[in-house]
């Protein structure tokens, strides 16, 4: 059987400074499936993952989230969906429990609920010891940690992570790559990177976009049927920019 819908998206479309950053784009995400997002810098990745999760408006489009339009139900949809951004939103001067139960307040977790809320996420992103620490004062590794448990909190049905690994020495990439696994598991997510082995080893399914349009969406499988994930993207890229 099939899983349900968690995410849909139609047409989409975004301009930026009276250009077109995004064009025609159109997805589906189902319960458990890890999709990722590849595509050279600029391609409208962020921007893509920006209008799923309603922090930015579209130009043209519709999202659905659990069922819920994200232009006419904004609020049942958000409420669905967690994201990290690229540039996570985090408090570095606050202590992580404070900083966590901030973000569970934006997604109007009643407060009868905070504290389990609050030990459920610290407990998934392994952050049980680090409650009272200055997010300042942390790793990198485990700043990411706090910016994906700030993504969780509300316990979404969609999880969109962008570039979730940038920036990490390889321990914390795999401890973060493991948490996405988990996360997997129990959510859909989708995740934007540049790190072709990161959607070998954790995607179920790629896009790839180029200039702001889609041009692939399949299976790993049918990507790689083209070589390795590397000379996949190489040659899709490429043959797409010699068309164009
Ligand atoms: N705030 C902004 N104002 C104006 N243009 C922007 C803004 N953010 C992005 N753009 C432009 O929109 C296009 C798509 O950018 P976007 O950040 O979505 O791409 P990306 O695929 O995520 O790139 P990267 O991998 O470098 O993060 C680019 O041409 C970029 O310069």
């Amino acid at each position: 059987m099939t899983a349900p819908l968690t995410l849909s998206a139609q047409d989409l479309l975004r301009r930026r400074d009276h250009r077109l950053v995004v064009e025609g784009v159109s997805l589906e995400l189902r319960r458990g499936e890890v999709l990722g997002l590849l595509g050279h810098n600029g391609a409208g990745k962020s921007t893509t993952l920006q209008m799923l999760t309603g922090a930015l408006p579209a130009h043209g489009g519709q999202i659905q989230v659990c069922g819920f339009d994200m232009q006419h139900q904004p609020q049942q949809a958000k409420a669905c969906i967690g994201f990290l951004p690229e540039h996570p939103p985090l408090y570095r001067d606050m202590r992580v429990d404070d900083y966590l139960l901030f973000a569970a307040r934006l997604h109007r977790i009643p407060p009868a609920k905070l504290a389990g809320a609050l030990a459920l996420a610290k407990q998934r992103c392994g952050l049980q010891d680090s409650g009272n620490r200055i997010i300042g004062t942390l790793s990198k590794g485990y700043q990411q940690r706090v910016g994906i448990a700030q993504a969780i909190i509300h316990n979404p049905a969609v999880v969109v992570l962008d570039e979730p690994t940038v920036g990490l020495d390889p321990a914390q990439i795999r401890d973060i790559r493991a948490l996405i696994r988990e996360l997997g598991d129990s959510s859909s997510v989708i995740l934007s990177t540049h790190m072709l082995n990161e959607v070998e080893s954790l995607c179920d399914r790629v896009l790839i976009l180029q200039k702001g349009r889609l041009i692939f969406s399949g299976s790993n499988a049918e990507l790689l049927t083209n070589g390795n994930m590397e000379e996949a993207f190489l040659q899709i890229t490429e043959n797409q920019a010699a068309a164009a």
